[in-house]
């Protein structure tokens, strides 16, 4: 049961709504001391009654994020029930693999009307789902919203400048969560493109695996730039043919996201790809990591459902076949430098006109 500090127990003269925070790992641990900053309640649920004790006590979460002080206002409990009393804004940080099992626990204690939002980046396997359209399922509630952009856990616990964007269809989410979670090193943009904002913070992870692993085989930044420039039109080009925005993808949940996951160690899906770069296999790039690489399950969802309605991702097919299949990432790195030629922005030289003109060079190179 969660140890309330002196400084929790009187919070009637606080206006701010009160915030709940579920999930004990890294980025819950960050947020619920953001929102704490601003003056609100915080709970933060984590199952976990050792940690509860520990980060109750020492004001540090020594498992998930070692080297950052947490807020001296936020509360840990493993109650759900007391967590979400009257919170008004819920944060869900837990892993796509565990999403649905805690919001079906939550949701009964959910206050009537409270934002529900989602930082998770992944997809459910079974259901193809994201996991605010498994909180629409599974609450019915209309506000609903999306916390996803560039946003290392570590780095926001030390303080460096972050942005993030909440996207909802609902404008008192939006707005909400903007008040709540602003501060001098926090910035929160609003989009109304959920689905794109959260399927740019899935994608992203497949291509950070992809980086890392060049990176550990002794890429030059030409291949980075490469890489990730390819990686945001196959995102793109995904996403929008499921129903999300390409302007989407120009943001911080899109290119932003894409930039700081394939460029940090403190990434997890880039860690991972950089051990499977330096030889281990991917259980043991896994076990060495000891947290969750979200992208390791996302990659085999989209490459199966790329393939099922026939949209050209052949990075995140390659990678597939890499972590998967036995395939050596050079031979793959060769056989994608050697295969169809291809546009460079779809969205203005579609990939249909390039294969035309590359068709008819052929026919007229034919000799009669
Ligand atoms: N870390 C980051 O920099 C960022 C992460 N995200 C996203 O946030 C999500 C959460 O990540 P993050 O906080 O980093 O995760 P971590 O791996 O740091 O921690 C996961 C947390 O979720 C808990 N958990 C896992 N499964 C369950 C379950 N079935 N029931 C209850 N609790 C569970 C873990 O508890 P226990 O310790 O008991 O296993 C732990 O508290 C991920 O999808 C990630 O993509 C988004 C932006 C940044
Ligand atoms: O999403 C993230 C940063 O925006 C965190 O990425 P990892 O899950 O790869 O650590």
């Amino acid at each position: 049961m969660a140890v309330e500090p002196a400084s929790q127990v009187s919070t009637d003269d606080i206006h701010v709504p009160p915030v709940a925070v579920l999930g004990g790992g890294s980025f819950g641990t960050a947020l619920a001391s953001i929102a704490s900053s601003g003056g609100a309640r915080v709970r933060q649920w984590m199952r976990d009654a050792t940690l509860v004790d520990h980060v109750n006590t020492h004001r540090i979460n020594h498992r998930y994020l070692p080297e950052f002080r947490i807020h001296p206002d936020v509360v840990a409990s493993s109650d759900l029930a007391w967590v979400l009393d009257q919170a008004q804004l819920v944060l869900i940080a837990i892993p796509s693999g565990g999403f649905r099992q805690v919001v079906r626990q939550a949701a009964p204690h959910f206050s009537d009307d409270a934002i529900l939002v989602s930082t998770t980046k992944g997809i459910e396997t079974d259901s193809f789902l994201l996991m605010s359209q498994i909180l629409e399922q599974e609450t019915g509630s209309a506000h609903i919203g999306v916390l996803s952009g560039p946003n290392l856990a570590a780095e926001i616990a030390q303080g460096h400048l972050s942005a993030s964007v909440i996207a909802s269809d609902d404008e008192q989410t939006r707005s909400r969560v903007q008040a709540a979670l602003s501060c001098d090193h926090f910035r929160v943009y609003a989009s109304n493109d959920r689905y794109g904002v959260e399927m740019g913070g899935a994608l992203k992870n497949i291509y950070a695996i992809a980086v890392g692993m060049a990176a550990a085989l002794g890429m030059g930044e030409n291949t980075r730039s490469m890489l990730m420039t390819r990686a945001l039109a196959e995102m793109s080009r995904f996403a929008v043919a499921q129903g999300a925005s390409p302007m989407t993808f120009l943001g911080l949940a899109g290119v932003g996201d894409l930039i700081v996951t394939c460029s940090s160690n403190l990434s997890r899906n880039y860690r991972v790809g950089y051990a499977m770069g330096e030889g281990r296999t991917l259980e043991g790039a896994i076990d060495a990591l000891g947290q969750v690489a979200e992208g390791v399950n996302t990659v085999s969802l989209i490459v199966k459902r790329a393939s099922e309605e026939n949209i050209y991702m052949p990075l995140a097919t390659g990678l597939y076949r890499v972590m998967f299949e036995g395939v050596a990432p050079r031979d793959m790195a060769t056989a994608l430098m050697r295969s169809e030629q291809s546009s460079d922005v779809e969205f203005t030289l579609p990939r249909e006109d390039t294969r035309r003109a590359q068709q008819q060079t052929a026919a007229r190179d034919i000799p009669s």
